[in-house]
């Protein structure tokens, strides 16, 4: 970054900050500053460094009339509100450090009043990346204070974030040295001491045995389940608060943003496996709330295989690598899987969505969520409500194609890992909508399924879903291990006016999660991490254990004690006081009458699916039970199967070599819902959508740039494939070749115009990418001799413009021979742009003749 003309005596000590503020002292050499270019530093500052400040930010104070951050071994700066009704008045000033003291000398720039109005927006919408607030000078005093508020959250971190800056170092900064873990500084750390250049290592050389010591030590055990995972930080934030149903606080501020750390994962592979194998995706969120943590450890299918706690560990058993060789990795098509399922009828209902898209599902951001349990609201009266949680995505939710993401496994394993990562470092932060579903507690029993089994869900048509507030993810981890590897969910994790309901799945999880932790994590002091620390006091008897970070000064360690402290807490002072539930019955192992019925819901799902989520789930059944080599346990399935709907149990058998049925065994009810297919997810954007270019030498260059531009303008991410990497004839940088990489990693591709064709055509990887994105019935845009290109595949039944025709839209295939720099307008009625825009909004064209279904 240039130097822009600091006059500080410290100018040395003020290295990264310094060009950038670039501000006088006095009066005199600030008045030569061009407004200008003070608004361009300022900018600057908005757009890059405030950004990414948090992590050097060491002291923040909200005052009144103004917000002071003091940046950890740079400067500080004060933002003030001279006078907040008529906020045209904002100044920006800046203080410098003597070495880290402060100085009381503010250095002031004094803007005119658009100016303020553009740089605190900028400010505003860097630091909070809400795009929403467009004219602060517009709005009210109480809005403007809000404002200041955010922008001082913004900056300085929210609660956690300021709490994770504490224990967060940059080790790689210059000036820094190598040292031991006990401070000693290090002149060698390539070469052991040795006794002779040719050895041997002396037992001396503490700085060998440290280092190696610690690397030997460094691994912790992976998750029992849901090893693989990748997470974010973000905040929680109402819509309205809701006394009436909770009392937690969580839910009463729709001004204020909760913290929350979320976890994305599979369940069954280890933690170097793929993302996208077949499996369902564990959706975690620990909420930091004033009041304590509350983790929401949902998964992406809002069932589960199990009733009954006691059953998890053969479920995981069965699902995991069989034991005699360990084989196979994250997959569930194996026999031992089939064997459990097939006698375990409650799973049958479970099978059928994990057999669905939504166990393929196109990205973490792109999947919805659920508590899976009934859980139970309580308000400050103690009225208590059954709910079901439930994460909607803004951007809705859409799946991969099976044997794309077979092969995404070997062409990006970290395909969901990345897609999270690079989208909240772009900015597209991932949103999704927090939905409740409410049973009155007097209507507990209303239903012909328990609410209390988890292998059944509640039907919308049945207690409506209300959303009451959003989760935005904007920001990555900084260290994997010590946060997304070290964090610790746990369902017994709740707050004041959350609790439990009877649910014999979820009573279990409460014992289960923090019981393993102690292995996984060491001991029983893991809360103490910083990303699993609340942020609010933490005040017990609890003492000692492997790894204790805090010192607890004080006499005594018990309760009760004669000092009294520390106390308990009544539901007034924010005690979590149970809310009083009825208990009765003999002590038995037994479960409720409702729970033997297995099919009826499995038949409401499947009748629910639309033509080609049944063809995706027969095949899946096909795929999965064809590497089952025990007959029997084909059989078995079939028999289940045939439960749930004939025409299904027939495909599937005649696929794996079981005798199709002819009479259907179960309920043939004819109930479905629209809430259930995810044909029915919302479909107008192609914001985050990854759209190909392939290209060759001859390429229409502007033809390439006007297509990116448009579809960039949409929130599309266009990346180029080329011949060669890097720069191409004529300019575009090319960002992978036609062998770096596959048609799987893209939502679509466009072949523009040009006389790169007939070589193009010539190449392997080129004609695969091109068949391979249409039979994964991804959106294809071509232009000109890009459309006769695509000619030549004889794609079966879709229609491709051709010499003098109009634009054809067909199948998802969009085809233009004439191109105009306007053809990217979407706003008039018919333009190819538009139909392009449709045809990947729409994500995947499975009205396409790919492969027939079995017969
Ligand atoms: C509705 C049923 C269930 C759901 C939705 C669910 C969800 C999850 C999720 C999302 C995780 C990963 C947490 C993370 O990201 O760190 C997880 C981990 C785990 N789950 Fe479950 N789970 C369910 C049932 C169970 C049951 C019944 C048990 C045991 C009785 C269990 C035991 C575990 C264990 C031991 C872990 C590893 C925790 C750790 O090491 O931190 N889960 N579960």
């Amino acid at each position: 970054m240039p130097d822009l003309g600091f006059t500080s005596p410290n100018k040395q000590q003020l290295p990264a900050l310094a060009g950038i503020w670039s501000l006088r002292s006095n009066p005199e050499e600030q008045r030569v500053l061009q407004i200008e270019k003070q608004k361009q530093e300022i900018q600057a500052v908005t757009q890059s460094q405030l950004s990414c400040s948090p992590r050097r930010v060491s002291r923040c104070h909200l005052r009144s009339s103004n917000v002071e951050i003091s940046f950890r071994n740079f400067c500080s700066f004060v933002i003030t509100w001279a006078n907040v009704t008529t906020p045209n008045s904002l100044a920006i000033s800046t203080r410098r450090p003597d070495n880290l003291q402060m100085t009381d000398t503010p250095y002031r720039i004094n803007y005119t009043k658009n100016a303020n109005m553009e740089t605190m927006k900028g400010l505003y919408n860097a630091v909070t990346g809400n795009p929403t607030v467009q004219n602060v000078a517009n709005t009210t005093a109480a809005a403007v204070g809000t404002a200041v508020n955010t922008v001082n959250d913004g900056i300085r971190g929210d609660i956690k974030q300021r709490d994770l800056s504490t224990y967060t170092v940059e080790d790689c900064q210059k000036g820094n040295y190598i040292t031991t873990d006990f401070g000693t500084r290090m002149s060698d750390t390539d070469t052991s001491l040795k006794g002779g250049e040719r050895g041997p290592i002396l037992l001396e050389d503490f700085h060998f045995r440290e280092k190696t010591t610690h690397f030997d030590h460094e691994r912790i055990p992976e998750r029992a389940v849901h090893a693989r995972g990748a997470g974010a930080h973000g905040y929680f934030q109402m819509y309205e608060a809701i006394p009436d149903l909770s009392c937690a606080d969580v839910f009463q501020h729709p001004s204020e943003r909760t913290p929350v750390f979320v976890r994305f994962s599979t369940v069954a592979g280890s933690r170097g496996s793929a993302d996208t194998v077949r499996d369902v995706r564990g959706f975690a969120v620990k909420f930091y709330t004033k009041e304590g943590n509350w983790d929401l450890v949902g998964n992406n299918i809002p069932i589960f295989f199990v009733q009954e706690a006691i059953k998890f560990a053969d479920l995981v058993h069965a699902a995991k690598p069989e034991p005699h060789n360990e084989i196979p990795q994250a997959q569930t098509a194996h026999d031992n899987f089939w064997d459990f399922i097939s006698l375990t009828p409650e799973s049958t209902h479970m099978t059928l969505w994990t057999m669905s898209d939504r166990a393929i599902p196109r990205s973490y951001r792109l999947m919805q969520g659920f508590g899976v349990h009934t859980f139970v609201l309580y308000n400050a009266d103690g009225k208590r409500r059954f709910v079901k949680f439930h994460w909607t995505p803004k951007l809705g939710s859409h799946s991969l194609v099976w044997d794309e993401s077979q092969k995404i496994t070997g062409a990006d394993p970290d395909f969901h890992r990345r897609d999270l990562w690079e989208a909240i470092e772009s900015g597209a932060y991932p949103e999704w909508e927090l939905g409740l579903q409410i049973v009155e507690e007097e209507d507990e029993h209303k239903f012909d399924f328990d609410i209390l089994d988890s292998t059944k869900f509640i039907p919308e048509e049945l207690a409506p879903i209300r959303y009451v507030g959003k989760m935005v993810l904007n920001r990555n981890p900084d260290n994997y291990f010590a946060e997304t590897e070290q964090v610790a969910f746990c369902t017994q994790h709740v707050v004041p006016g959350i609790a439990f309901s009877n649910d014999p799945l979820l009573q279990g999880r409460n014992h289960s999660y923090l019981d393993t932790q102690i292995t996984r994590l060491g001991g029983p002091n893991f809360q103490e991490i910083p990303i699993n620390k609340p942020v609010c006091p933490v005040t017990n008897n609890q003492r000692d254990g492997a790894h204790r970070m805090t010192i607890n000064k004080g006499r005594v360690n018990y309760f009760p004690n004669r000092f009294g402290c520390p106390m308990t807490a009544t539901a007034a002072q924010g005690g979590y006081v149970h809310p009083p539930t009825m208990v009765h019955g003999p002590k038995i192992r037994a479960r409720g009458p409702k729970f033997a019925e297995h099919f009826n819901q499995a038949r409401y799902f499947y009748n629910s699916l639309c033509s080609w989520e049944k063809e995706h789930v027969i095949k899946s059944y096909a795929f999965e039970l064809g590497h089952v080599d025990d007959l029997g346990v084909r059989e078995k399935m079939i028999q289940r199967l045939n439960c749930v709907d004939l025409d299904l149990a027939q495909k599937v058998a005649s696929a794996i070599g079981v005798k199709p049925p002819t009479t259907f065994d179960g309920n043939a009810h004819d109930q479905r819902s629209a809430k259930l297919t995810l044909a029915g997810s919302p479909r107008d954007s192609i914001a985050t959508r990854k759209i190909a270019f392939l290209i060759g030498p001859g390429y229409n260059s502007a033809q390439l740039k006007t297509v990116r531009a448009g579809l960039a303008a949409a929130g599309a991410v266009t990346v180029v494939i080329g011949p060669t990497k890097g720069e191409q004839e004529k300019g575009d940088e090319a960002q992978f070749t036609y062998t770096s990489c596959k048609s799987v990693l893209f939502d679509g591709l466009v072949l523009v115009g040009g006389t790169q064709y007939e070589k193009m055509s010539q190449i392997g990887e080129v004609k695969q990418f091109v068949n391979e994105t249409f039979k994964h019935c991804k959106p294809i845009g071509a232009i000109e001799e890009g459309a006769e290109f695509l000619k030549t595949f004889g794609f079966i039944g879709v229609g491709i413009a051709g010499p003098g025709e109009q634009d054809v839209s067909s199948q998802g295939v969009v085809t233009s021979m004439k191109f105009s720099p306007s053809i990217m307008d979407l706003s008039g009625t018919i333009s190819w742009g538009k139909d392009l825009h449709k045809a990947i909004a729409e994500h995947r064209h499975f009205e396409r003749i790919i492969d027939p279904v079995p017969a």
